[in-house]
């Protein structure tokens, strides 16, 4: 059984090794003859027309006349030559031998023919480009050969399709079989062709108007008898008397300086709401009144008087001033107002005068016209050159125009932008799976199962980018964990590593088999990032972290894992993998609304994101580096952040809030007050690299991290932990009931993989980025995204050169208890460098009895940061005590004369 076994093995690899040389020389012998077609191709379009006629005379004639070939591929080339330019697609045969070489490449690299993608495209462009050039140059103008740009097909088929449906039909016929091809080549093609569009619609739309204003302002100037030109300098400001209209002499004898200002009479179609979106050059011209009302000379008898403006209208009498117009309203009141007094009204309408225009405006018995001055000019005096007026306040405060006062986090680097994906490479791998390798792979599965006696009925396979998954049903009767046992002779009879058996799949019933591909594909970043799913993922804290077997980008939101747990052997991808966590959460949050802590004992890792210090990073005020790779300031760090936890608990307490969102969302609509210590909280993602170093130089670090995974999750401060040492020792028992959500990266032994993900499977991983992702017990496999330290680079520049914070994001700081001696002493030697307001600041939380940190940045207006710092440096000099939770600090001098003593003693006088 066994020799016959290896004898139909042998036969098989013979016949494998057979096809295998055959393919290769058609697909070479493919590539040579396309080179040559193309080559050929190319000649002809410069040597047609010299060739043409040798081409016409038999081979004996050419011998005896002596004429020689122009093209560099001989007559043969020629010939070629016209046969696919002249006599088929014009300009664009030359895509015949570019197809040619395609599918000769594709036969060497064992790639599927059937549909290729590439190939179809080229068909499309050489089909419409033929069409299209025929159909615009028939056989005028060509230069490229003898029957014209678009070959005998393109002119043959433009010409019927003119007859059938006409040159307009073909027009658009041609449009949308261009647009259709875009779109089968690039799916973002549609995008591109609407947002031409826009810039076409927009740019004919200024230009539009631009033409509208300079007609109005043409018919303006010709319509006004001289006078426009002589249009007097702008007046002064008006002063108590020149406020007031002078009677409107003639215009045309009076010297243009002592004129009364012009007014104009507008009158809109639209209602008011509407109307203030247009711009004013769209309005109509001016009907010119004298500011007492009367139009001015030279204006026909219709046009002096103002039609009654129909219902929900306005008629606007304005000054041809810059200083302001008048307005008549629906019921012919007219308004007098100064800009500055209607601007402070816009803005809040003075108690005193509502009332007053509220009354005018019910008064039945009101005169038609009724001037309503509101500043301190009389409103009786006729004079006056210029006065601003608009028809009714109410109308004009439109409250949609209101700014909302809700508090946007993202105006605080209102400029800020998110990095270009651009920044990132698109690795581009054309590895595919090819059909006679999943043939195979299942030929080989089946064989393996049917020796030991598992007949089975389906295998689906679903190709990722580095396994491919076979889904296999079992006959009837077959028990799972039969094919369970298989494992190892299936991995054997498949010749390859890293096969992992899922019987049965979780919610399917079927038993899996992931098989490695032959050739692994890279996910690079750039897709991943670009993916629809991550841009329009809702999450609080998206992370996209790579491709599953389904080729489907894995995203996860941090904010809900909540804590994150990265191990794996050395080597294996972690360091990427916390990269591309890193890269995800900077490509869609803003500084305002994540900070990141970095904690890096191997000191390399995250040393390249110490540049966006000021916009996303987080530490103690007393740190100098943002980036922690001292074992026991990780210690004191992380402390810290338990203070942090502490006080944004006693903050969403105090709120109401349950969580980090409820409290932002209270927040920024403005329902908690800053001074009573609220501010916005942004989320703070701790990075761990290399947790095995840190918890062996620094035990106590177990501590806070076990206090931050029980109780940070619900006010935003999230924890990732990377390891390369999976064993218990790092990973306690502690930690991982505290992480539930963890990737393994492939480790070398089951029991590692035990440790980290509760059953074996990461040890049968294939390494440089195939991860397992482990929620709730729940595995996914991914081919976790690759991101280059020169992609980190790049961000990091292009997030740091723009305008950032004046410092990290500052966490309060932590001394130990008991103190550490060396760290003690360290810090009492050092010269403290005292806030310039720091004495001021002390002297009023003395005198007044109080201080806080939100009274400190809105008595002085300083920032947050800074605030805070002078509070720390208070609270060390022992002006004032510790904080305690929300509660107010002590004051802890009681006298300025004692408090002066002590700044004398700081230094400070
Ligand atoms: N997702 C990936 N896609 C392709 N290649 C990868 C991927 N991840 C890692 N690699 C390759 O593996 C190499 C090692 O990766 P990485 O530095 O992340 O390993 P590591 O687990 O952090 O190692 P160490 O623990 O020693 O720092 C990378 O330089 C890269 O060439």
């Amino acid at each position: 059984m066994a020799s016959k076994n290896t004898s139909s093995n042998s036969r098989q690899a013979v016949q494998r090794s057979n096809s295998d040389s055959a393919r290769w020389i058609a697909g070479l012998l493919l590539l040579f003859i396309g080179l040559f077609a193309a080559a050929a191709v190319f000649f002809s379009f410069f040597s047609w027309a010299a060739d043409q006629s040798g081409l016409q005379k038999s081979v004996e004639e050419r011998v005896t006349l002596g004429i020689e070939p122009e093209n560099l591929c001989g007559w043969a080339g020629a010939r070629l030559g016209m046969l696919l330019v002249d006599h088929s697609f014009g300009l664009f045969g030359i895509l015949i031998p570019a197809m040619i070489v395609l599918v000769g490449v594709r036969i060497v690299r064992q790639r599927p023919l059937l549909f290729n993608h590439s190939i179809l495209s080229l068909f499309l462009i050489m089909i419409l480009g033929s069409l299209t050039l025929g159909f615009a140059f028939a056989n005028r103008w060509s230069l490229c050969c003898s029957t014209g740009w678009g070959g005998a097909f393109g002119i043959a088929s433009s010409a019927l399709l003119r007859t059938h449906i006409g040159a307009f039909g073909t027009l658009i016929l041609l449009v949308g079989g261009w647009i259709l091809t875009g779109v089968f080549i690039n799916r973002n093609f549609i995008n591109k062709v609407n947002e031409a569009g826009n810039v076409v619609v927009d740019k004919s739309g200024k230009v539009v108007e631009i033409l509208k204003h300079k007609v109005v302002l043409h018919g303006r100037a010709a319509g006004e008898d001289g006078a426009a030109e002589d249009v007097p300098e702008p007046a002064p400001k008006p002063g108590p008397k020149a406020a007031a209209p002078q009677p409107a002499p003639s215009k045309a004898a009076e010297p243009a300086a002592q004129k009364p200002a012009p007014i104009r009479v507008e009158r809109p179609s639209e209602p008011v709401a509407a109307r203030k979106s247009v711009p004013e050059e769209d309005e109509n011209p001016f009907l010119e009144l004298t500011p007492d009302g009367k139009p001015v000379a030279g204006e026909t008898a219709a046009e002096q008087t103002p039609p009654p403006a129909e219902d929900g209208e306005f008629i606007e009498v304005d000054l041809s001033r810059p200083e302001g117009r008048v307005v008549i309203g629906r019921s012919g009141l007219v308004e007098l107002e100064r800009p500055a007094v209607r601007d402070a009204v816009a803005a809040e309408p003075a108690p005193e005068e509502v009332p007053e225009r509220e009354a005018a405006q019910s008064d039945p018995d009101a005169p038609f016209t009724e001037i309503t001055v509101l500043d301190d000019a009389p409103a009786a005096e006729p004079e006056g050159v210029v006065v601003t007026v608009e028809a009714n306040e109410a109308k004009l405060l439109d409250e949609k125009a209101i700014p909302t006062e809700s508090y946007d986090p993202l105006k605080d680097l209102v400029n800020y932008r998110k990095p270009p994906v651009t920044l990132l490479e698109d690795y581009i791998s054309d590895s595919e799976v090819s059909d006679e390798e999943i043939f195979e792979n299942k030929t080989k599965i089946e064989d393996t199962l049917k020796n030991f006696g598992i007949p089975i009925q389906r295998i689906k396979a679903t190709v990722g980018p580095t396994v491919t998954l076979y889904e296999i049903v079992q006959a009837q009767g077959i028990k799972i964990s039969k094919v369970q046992g298989l494992e190892n002779d299936i991995a054997q009879s498949l010749k390859a590593l890293g096969i992992r058996i899922i019987a049965p799949i979780p919610g399917k019933g079927t038993i899996g088999i992931e098989v490695p591909n032959r050739d692994k594909q890279v996910v690079s970043m750039y897709s991943a990032v670009r993916s629809l799913r991550f841009q329009e993922s809702k999450a609080e804290l998206p992370v996209v972290i790579g491709r599953t077997i389904q080729n489907e980008n894995y995203v996860f939101d941090l904010a809900k894992m909540p804590h994150l747990l990265v191990a794996g052997a050395t080597g294996q991808g972690k360091s990427v993998g916390l990269n591309a966590i890193i890269t995800s959460l900077l490509y869609r949050k803003h500084p305002a609304q994540l900070k990141f802590v970095m904690i890096d004992p191997k000191m390399v890792e995250f040393s390249l994101y110490a540049k966006i210090e000021r916009h996303f990073l987080a530490k103690m005020e007393s740190e100098d580096d943002a980036i922690i790779t001292d074992p026991k300031k990780a210690v004191y760090t992380l402390n810290s952040l338990c203070t942090e936890m502490d006080n944004r608990l006693e903050l969403c307490k105090k709120a109401g809030a349950r969580n980090i969102a409820e409290y932002n969302e209270k927040f920024t609509s403005r329902r908690l007050n800053p001074m009573n210590g609220h501010r916005y909280l942004p989320y703070i993602v701790v990075v761990v690299d290399e947790f095995a170093d840190l918890i062996m130089t620094a035990r106590e670090v177990e501590g806070p991290v076990m206090r931050l995974a029980q109780k940070a999750r619900a006010i935003g401060i999230h924890l990732i932990i990377a390891t390369q040492r999976p064993d218990v020792k790092v990973i306690t028992g502690g930690i991982k009931a505290n992480f539930p959500a963890r990737i393994a990266f492939r480790v070398m032994q089951m029991i590692d993989s035990r440790t980290i993900i509760d059953q074996p499977g990461a040890n049968q991983l294939i390494g440089r980025g195939d991860m397992l992702f482990s929620k709730d017990g729940d595995l996914t496999r991914i081919q976790c995204a690759l991101v280059e330290t020169r992609e980190v680079e790049r961000i990091c520049e292009y997030i740091s050169k723009q305008q950032g914070y004046t410092e990290a994001y500052t966490l309060p700081d932590y001394t130990p208890d008991g103190g550490d001696a060396q760290m003690g002493s360290e810090e009492s030697s050092a010269p403290v460098k005292y806030d310039s307001l720091f004495a001021e600041i002390a002297r009023d939380a003395v005198s007044g009895g109080q201080i806080s940190t939100s009274m400190i940045q809105r008595n002085y207006e300083v920032g947050f940061n800074r605030a805070g710092r002078i509070m720390m440096q208070l609270e060390r000099a022992g002006i004032v005590g510790r904080q305690q939770g929300a509660k107010p600090r002590d004051i802890l001098y009681h006298d300025l004369p004692s408090l002066e003593a002590k700044l004398q003693e700081l230094g400070l006088f």
